[in-house]
């Protein structure tokens, strides 16, 4: 700075630099010196240094994900500093290494794990990743054996600790590059599995059987030349059980749900960034197809009016052009492209599920066998659906008014959600059988009230009056 200044005042006219200008020239100086001595370095160093970066594009990098974990569980046994805590979903306390440095040995080569960027000279636009040093005498022996291994140790533990996680999509206004959290997701704690399910068993059975064969169906699929993915579509109701068997679905085969909010995705494209940000062995489910299908006209309409609206206060004509751009939609084939096109294709394992109450409003492209393999109907609560329930809720395997109860449910339609409430011991109030009485109750009203609704039932209902008035005027004889 001294002697900037000396410089400055005796040539004040021949030197018109500020004195930023110097600084700033005097640190890329120093920049491209300190990159040209670690490049000196590296050459002349015995030691090969490779890096894994957390993301690669868009989606993030399998092999960071799988060196992660094994350098994680590597860390915790070998390790001299950890770091307890204790995390919500666990019982236990977790151990994690406090130190950004672990070293491994493998078939008496020793090197390396660096977990960068170090926290002095991170900032919040660069990614993690992981770098690997090791003599260059074992580079043959680490960029193969070692590193297979590796992401196979790595893939496996993760396999083995892994917890369901629910994803959603945020919306892409909030999509940073950086960070690249097109996705939020917590853990999934729904307990329901295939066991608490109420539904007729063979078809249980035959979607257990189907899902489990999919999921080890790798090898096969690759024979065959198939992307590995498979649809089911759950049709029915509401309150028969859709969202329960998608959770039943996750916690069968330990997969990720991600939950797709279409009305919050702009067009085709996002969606396609959206598909390429899940991770293999996943279940990524739309609910209510129908509705959000209707919604995204409605929606359209919506976004074209707030773009006039915005087009009015905007000037800037680059801003517009940005805003109509947006107002683009999900259209039907970005849907089918989404789910069977050449971009489905980029992981592997995947599960698709639509969920609707009506499932004759759905476009048959959209449904048709090879897109949604499987269609699923979940129906009212019958006579076999009834006893899981009564078995979940009241521990019951049978009981006298079971009979009853079977015949009430092939006349009535009442879904397993409702017949569940009348089975649940309010505040422990009701023994078993006053649950069941109070669903009979429930379920002859229910008769009555459908038959009131039917011109047949009427009819009927009109014939019972007419005798039952016989019958208490004793013009006629109860049989
Ligand atoms: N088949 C079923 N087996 C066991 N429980 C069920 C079943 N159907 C419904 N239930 C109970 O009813 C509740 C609501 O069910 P669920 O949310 O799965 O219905 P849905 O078919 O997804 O309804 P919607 O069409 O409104 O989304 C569940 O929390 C569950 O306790
Ligand atoms: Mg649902």
């Amino acid at each position: 700075m001294f002697a900037l200044a000396t410089i400055q005042q005796f040539f004040p006219h021949q030197l018109r630099v500020t004195l930023e200008e110097f600084v700033l020239a005097t640190l890329q100086q120093f920049y491209f010196v300190q990159k040209f001595c670690d490049k000196l370095v590296s050459f002349f160093s015995p030691y090969v240094q490779i890096k894994f970066p957390e993301y690669s594009g868009y989606s993030r990098n399998q092999a960071y994900s799988a060196i992660e974990s094994y350098v994680g569980a590597k860390s915790t046994t070998k390790a001299s500093q950890l770091k307890g805590s204790l995390v919500k979903s666990s019982k236990a306390l977790v151990l994690t290494r406090d130190e950004s440095k672990v070293s491994d040995e493998f078939n008496g080569a020793k090197l390396w794990w660096v977990l960068g960027p170090s926290s002095s000279t991170s900032s919040d636009s660069e990614d993690k990743y992981y770098q690997l040093i090791f003599h260059r005498s074992h580079r043959e022996l680490i960029t193969g054996p070692y590193l297979e291994y590796v992401v196979q140790e790595g893939k496996a533990i993760k396999a083995k600790n892994k917890r369901i996680r629910l994803y959603t999509n945020n919306p892409s206004d909030n999509w940073s590059y950086y960070k690249k959290n097109l996705w939020s997701d917590i853990p999934f704690e729904n307990p329901a599995r295939f066991e608490t399910l109420a539904m007729d068993p063979k078809k249980k059975e035959e979607i257990i059987n189907d899902l489990v064969t999919f999921s080890n169906a790798k090898e096969y699929y690759t024979k065959l030349g198939k992307p590995w993915k498979r649809g089911y579509l759950l049709y029915g109701p509401p309150g028969t059980g859709k969202s329960t068997m998608i959770a039943a679905m996750a916690n069968l085969l330990h997969y990720d749900i991600y939950d797709l909010e279409l009305t919050t995705v702009y067009d085709n494209t996002e969606l396609r960034k959206l598909l390429t940000e899940t991770s293999s062995k996943s279940i990524i489910v739309v609910e209510d197809i129908d509705c959000t299908l209707d919604v995204t006209s409605h929606r359209k309409k919506e976004r074209e009016k707030s773009n006039e609206n915005l087009g009015n206060d905007m000037n800037n004509k680059k801003e517009k052009k940005s805003a109509v751009e947006k107002s683009n939609k999900v259209t039907l084939s970005g849907l089918l492209n989404f789910i069977d096109g050449t971009w489905s294709a980029c992981g592997t394992g995947r599960i698709f599920v639509f969920t609707t109450n009506h499932v004759n409003k759905l476009d048959p492209a959209l449904i048709r066998r090879g897109r949604m393999d499987m269609h699923i109907e979940l129906s009212y609560c019958r006579f076999e659906a009834f006893k899981t329930l009564a078995k979940n809720y009241l521990d019951l395997d049978s009981n006298d008014l079971f009979e009853k109860i079977g015949i009430l449910l092939e006349e009535t339609d009442i879904t397993p959600a409702d017949v569940a409430e009348y089975l649940i011991p309010k505040l422990g109030k009701k023994d078993p059988d006053s649950c069941l009485e109070s669903l009979i109750q429930a379920l002859e009203d229910a008769k009555e009230n459908s038959e009131l609704t039917t011109n047949e039932g009427k009819r009927r209902l009109k014939g019972k009056r007419f005798f039952t008035r016989l019958i208490k005027k004793g013009w006629l004889l109860q049989s």
